[in-house]
């Protein structure tokens, strides 16, 4: 059995302590669940060419600068992902769903209240630690 590993571009998009989430659709891996914005990376793409391209695909933002958070490896059995995680804090523009997917700004507090997919556990807490819960 092959073992192939996506490799993916997620970026934590933060302004004033709110981070924004976007919700996968329904007949996506992992659907429903909100997720950190992002993608595939493609060949040749490093990850910070990757989040830039997803980034303004799927919200219509330029990205200026991004800093590595975290790497997650997790495996769903039907699909294998390293989540490359990089905080995204210099961009310009207002983030907004170009795939017609719901979006928000969500308080660092408040992620706890949200499904996201199983890797995201480790995620959620770093930015939780770095942003606080108050
Ligand atoms: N963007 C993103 N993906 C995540 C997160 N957590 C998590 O497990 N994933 C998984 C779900 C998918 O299997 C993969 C993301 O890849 P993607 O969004 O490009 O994949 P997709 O198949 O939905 O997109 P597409 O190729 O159909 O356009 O990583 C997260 O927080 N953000
Ligand atoms: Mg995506």
């Amino acid at each position: 059995m092959s073992i192939k590993q996506v490799h993916v571009a997620v970026g934590v998009i933060e302004r004033h302590g709110h981070i924004f989430l976007t919700r996968r659709a329904a007949h996506q891996h992992q659907g429903d669940k909100w997720e950190f914005p992002g993608g595939k990376c493609e060949n040749g793409e490093t990850v910070a060419q990757a989040l830039v391209r997803e980034l303004s695909e799927e919200l219509a933002i330029t990205v200026h600068d991004c800093s590595p958070l975290l790497v997650v490896c997790h495996d769903y059995g039907d699909k294998q992902v390293k989540l490359d995680v990089h905080w995204v804090r210099q961009f310009d523009g207002e983030p907004s769903s170009q795939e017609g997917l719901e979006g928000r700004w969500v308080a660092a507090s408040e992620l706890a209240n949200y499904d996201f997919p199983a890797a995201n556990v480790a995620i959620v807490e770093r930015v939780v630690a770095a942003l606080g819960a108050d």
